[in-house]
């Protein structure tokens, strides 16, 4: 069904949050808790996505988080997120986390994930957000993956038919051809 709601860019939903790690914040190595990591990325992903759709909105699923590199205590925490794709009340939003020491001038990549998260109406029914335009190339390369992982998580939660996932099948095809796999 087309939306009759006014369309939006990834740009319009931008969020940069700063963090510094203090030790409550770190386990017993001095680095920074995955969790709670998880967590600031959590607030700022679901802050971008009430950006787009402008109203509240929950999480309802968050994709493998992979921890590239231990941020230490006393480093600096950025966490980038926007919105990558709008479905019918569904948003995923992509989140890619740097960090810096600010000391030695040096600035390292963390992570990246992706988060789901469903615009709520007063009676906490889901309701339907704006649809996504991409300007940018890489936008146009999250927002083409994202059917994808739409399909993958659908299925994961048991949500979605593994032979319903066209996007998906169409995909494992196409290696089995042989042909190149996407980046997402
Ligand atoms: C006082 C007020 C102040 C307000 C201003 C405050 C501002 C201050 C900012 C605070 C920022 C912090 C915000 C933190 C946000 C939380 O941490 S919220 C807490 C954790 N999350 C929850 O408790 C959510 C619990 N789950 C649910 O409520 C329901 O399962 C959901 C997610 C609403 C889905 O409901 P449902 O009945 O399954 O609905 P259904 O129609 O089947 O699906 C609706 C959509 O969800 C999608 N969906 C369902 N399951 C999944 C899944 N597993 N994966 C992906 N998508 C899924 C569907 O695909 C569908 O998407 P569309 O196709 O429509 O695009």
């Amino acid at each position: 069904m087309e939306s009759t709601l006014s369309p939006k860019t990834p740009k319009d939903s931008l969020v940069v949050m700063t963090e510094l790690v203090l030790p409550n914040d770190t386990n017993t190595f001095g680095n920074l808790m995955g969790g709670r990591l998880m967590y600031w990325m959590d607030i700022a992903a679901a802050l971008a996505s009430m950006k787009h759709c402008g109203s509240p909105v929950v999480t309802a699923s968050v994709d493998n988080i992979s921890f590239e590199n231990p941020i230490r205590l006393g480093n600096v925490v950025h966490i980038e997120a926007k919105v990558s794709r709008a479905f019918h009340t569904s948003m995923e939003v992509h989140i890619s986390v740097w960090s810096e020491d600010t000391l030695q001038h040096f600035r390292y990549r963390s992570n990246e994930a992706y988060y789901t998260f469903v615009a709520i109406d007063p009676n906490g029914k889901p309701k339907p957000v704006p649809p996504l335009e991409p300007e940018t190339e890489e936008e146009k390369r999250l927002y083409e993956g994202a059917l994808r992982r739409r399909q993958l998580r659908l299925i994961l939660g048991g949500k979605m038919k593994p032979e319903d996932a066209d996007e998906l099948k169409a995909l494992f095809l196409s290696s089995s051809r042989n042909e190149s796999f996407p980046d997402n």
